[in-house]
């Protein structure tokens, strides 16, 4: 890859991820380089390529991929680094080292029928399971075995960042394990149409043919974005039912369901239909939790010497619901900025330090909404509840209703007060800490602070 060639990327990044994304992330990166398959990359601080790598890694890596089939890995080198200098090397260089860097440049294997790279870190191990996405999990696994197939084809879709790719890459990684003879190809939609127009320009077809009808299990990503696409979708029409036919393993995945797609043709809607199609649904609480425990770990391993305060992973999880994207890279900013700075993981630090996705994630939840709720809940008027008397039947409530406001909002302590009747910040937070104590003593409190989250949340 060129220069020049990463400067047309760089403008096809700027539409994929946005002004504002493009700014802060993309626009401060420059190129240093190819080397062994490596692209490299400086960037102004450590932080900043770490963010980039575990946020935006995938998406530049594919699209370099697609212009230089060569490039297998991409690396981010703080300024002040030789950037020639293997990987390993500069992590001995940086201030706090962790043991194992997320933006270490390892974390991508090519497919060796060049289809897109398969990350590292999505195996199944490495997937949380919980209600939410339980069916799509157990589907892929059992697809994942690579016994006979019973099913043509998986169908997995749902909204974004809900683990999808993930999926699809666990299934690459068993079925390679398990299997290794097996040809085994993953590749996006885009990249199918992309090699389909460049086989008809290169007067290639048969080879492209030849190809796709030589796999034992073909895997799609993104189907979508062959909607609307003709020559495309026949040809996908075509791959398809040859494989079918020889009963090779499809996989696909979708961003929605077959009959919510727009543009696609009967046929092939009648056909990604034929065999299972399960959805990923947007995460619970405790699905959230458990992929901020099971991430944690691994950070806290890199870190060893970064402490995480109690209720900072359940405060994530209430707050942060958009995706599991999203909540991961806060989790990565969090370690990474704590270790810049060299201090523990606290509320305070984490509300400074995320303030952007947090302020984002409050639209949902208003201390009125919460004060409703919980009134509501214990068959109290709204005045009481804010009100002066401090008998338990009043007080008990008020005290969980302030809980609530602290994890489910960003209003201050103070702030927080001033809602309550006006009163001083250490009777909100006495409140805040006498519920955490209850709900640990008092199964009937537990419960009823995780029902009324629930509610809110909802
Ligand atoms: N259940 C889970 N356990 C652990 N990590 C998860 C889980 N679900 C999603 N992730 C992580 O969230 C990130 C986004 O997941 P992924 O890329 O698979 O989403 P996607 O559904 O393919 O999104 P998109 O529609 O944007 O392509 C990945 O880093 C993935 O590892």
């Amino acid at each position: 890859m060129t220069g020049e060639q990463w400067g047309s990327i760089r403008d096809e990044l700027s539409e994929t991820l946005g002004a504002s994304s493009f700014k802060n992330w993309i626009k401060p990166l420059s190129f240093v380089g190819l080397e062994d398959g490596i692209a490299r990359f400086q960037v102004p601080t450590s932080f900043m390529g770490n963010y980039v790598s575990q946020n935006f890694g995938d998406v530049i890596l594919t699209k370099i991929a697609k212009i230089d089939s060569s490039v297998r890995r991409i690396a981010f080198h703080p300024v002040g680094t030789d950037a020639a200098k293997p990987v390993a090397k500069k992590k001995e260089a940086k201030p706090m080292p962790p043991k194992e860097h997320p933006y270490s440049d390892d974390r991508v294997q090519n497919d060796p029928l060049h289809g897109l790279p398969l990350d590292k870190r999505f195996t199944f191990d490495n997937f949380v399971v919980g209600k939410p996405n339980e069916l799509a999990h157990a589907a892929a696994k059992r697809v994942a075995e690579g016994g006979p197939v019973t099913f043509n084809p998986l169908f997995l879709y749902g909204g974004v960042g809900l683990g999808k790719t993930h999926l699809m890459h666990a299934i690459a990684w068993e079925l390679r394990t398990r299997h290794p003879h097996l040809n085994v190809l993953n590749l996006s939609a885009e990249q199918f149409m992309y090699r389909f127009v460049q086989a008809l320009r290169d007067r290639k077809m048969m080879d492209f043919k030849e190809l796709f009808r030589s796999v034992d299990v073909l895997m799609v990503d993104d189907v979508q974005f062959i909607a609307g696409k003709d020559s495309t979708q026949e040809e996908f029409f075509h791959t398809f039912n040859a494989l079918v036919d020889q009963h090779k393993q499809i996989i696909i995945s979708a961003d929605r369901a077959p009959d919510e797609i727009k543009d696609l043709e009967n046929r092939i809607r009648s056909r990604l239909q034929s065999g299972l199609v399960v959805d990923l649904h947007p995460t619970d609480y405790e699905l959230r939790l458990g992929i901020l425990q099971s991430k944690s770990e691994t950070y806290s391993r890199m870190y060893p010497e970064l402490s995480v305060e109690p209720g900072i992973l359940e405060f994530l999880a209430a707050r942060i619901v958009s995706n599991v994207r999203i909540l991961e890279g806060a989790l990565t900013r969090l370690f990474a900025f704590a270790s810049l700075v060299g201090k523990p993981i606290t509320m305070d630090l984490t509300q400074e330090c995320l303030t952007d996705i947090l302020r984002v994630s409050e639209r949902k939840v208003s201390i009125e909404e919460i004060q409703r709720k919980v009134a509501d809940h214990y068959l109290i008027r709204h005045t009481d509840l804010v009100g002066p008397k401090r008998v338990r039947t009043f007080a008990r409530p008020r005290q969980i209703a302030m809980y609530l406001c602290k994890l489910l909002t960003t209003r201050s302590l103070p702030e927080i007060g001033r809602h309550f009747g006006g009163r001083d910040h250490t009777t909100v937070m006495h409140g805040v800490r006498r519920i955490e104590e209850l709900k640990k003593q008092d199964a009937q409190i537990a419960e009823d602070v995780e029902l009324l989250r629930r509610a809110l949340e909802a």
